[in-house]
């Protein structure tokens, strides 16, 4: 028996739409596994009255099918589904790390990436790497279609979770089909910082390049009181707002001082609005552990 803890994850961060991510300190998948002649899947935790248990619906099982691995797999929740902090990729890199140990496959972290992607095609009918490539490789990633780079980035993060649930799915329908080329050159500036900021451990200017204006106002309108939470974040000192991956999470960047009292103002920015909310003081982290 071989134990997982793979780590949430925020896709995009703002200017970096389908190509940035970070893992996150906290929450995280635990998942536990043992060789078997056949998949059997398992849910527990945050969420988990949601998610399938068969292995041709969950994440998990498209990776055991990949790594031609079956196994009896034990998933607890930490990151609630439909949440944008890659809850669907959380399980599917534990899966990967842990069946390519248990089986010995040999592949290396990098090589496991497109793998676990394939469990997120499962479910958002795309093998997006932007959330599995920080699960298993931690730190700040970019993932391209030339394949993924990792820095180790020490950033810290507030995300607040609502009471309101937005599949990824649903999120990439109202995506913008075409942007301006002031809105792509302003895009391309930010996104830039926002590496520079990465590599600097800079929280300014990570939070300045979080900035975006194409995706992520078609997709705030589906989350009720993000201008609201985004105000109240910046006004208790973040660097920077955005949604998390599709959300509903409300991802902030800032200085470590500062953390708490963002997290208090989320709250009650939500709160004022009728809707529940937890919030994760957290900051970028590790990738993938095996116990
Ligand atoms: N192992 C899993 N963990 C979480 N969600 C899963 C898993 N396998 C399948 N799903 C399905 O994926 C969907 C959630 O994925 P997604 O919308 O991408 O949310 P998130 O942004 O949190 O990853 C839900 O419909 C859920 O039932
Ligand atoms: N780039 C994807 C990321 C989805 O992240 P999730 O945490 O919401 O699954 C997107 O923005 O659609």
């Amino acid at each position: 028996m071989l134990t997982v803890r793979a780590p949430a994850t925020s896709a995009n961060l703002g200017s970096g739409f389908d190509v940035f991510g970070v893992a996150l300190e906290r929450p995280a998948d635990v998942v536990r596994l043992e060789r078997a002649d056949r998949i059997t899947i398992e849910v527990t935790g945050a969420g988990s009255q949601y998610i399938p248990e068969d292995p041709d619906k969950n994440t998990v099982g498209a990776v055991a099918e990949a790594l031609d691995a079956p196994a009896r797999i034990q998933i607890d929740k930490g990151v609630r589904p439909a949440s944008g902090l890659g809850s669907s990729a959380a399980s599917a890199a534990a899966a990967a790390v842990g069946l390519n140990e248990l089986y010995d496959r040999g592949h290396t972290r990098e090589e496991l990436v497109p793998i676990a992607a394939k469990g997120e095609a499962v479910v958002s009918g795309d093998a997006h790497d932007d959330n599995v490539a920080p699960s298993i490789l931690g730190g700040f990633t970019i993932a391209t279609d030339q394949g993924v780079t990792q820095v180790d980035a020490d950033i810290p993060l507030v995300a607040c979770l609502p009471d309101i649930v937005v599949s990824t799915r649903d999120a990439r329908r109202v995506v913008p089909e075409t942007a301006r080329v002031e809105q792509v050159v302003e895009t391309v500036g930010n996104a830039a910082s926002l590496t520079t900021g990465m590599h600097r451990d800079d929280p300014e200017l990570v939070g300045r390049g979080m900035h975006d204006t194409i995706v992520t106002p078609a997709r705030a309108e589906l989350i009720d009181g993000y201008e609201t939470v985004r105000e109240a974040a910046l006004e208790a000192g973040a660097t920077g707002v955005t949604i998390s991956g599709a959300g509903p999470t409300v991802i902030a960047a800032c200085a470590e001082d500062d953390r708490r009292r963002i997290a208090s103002a989320m709250l009650d920015a939500f709160g004022d609005r009728g809707v529940d909310a937890r919030v994760y003081q957290t900051r970028i982290g590790r990738g993938a552990e095996i116990f």
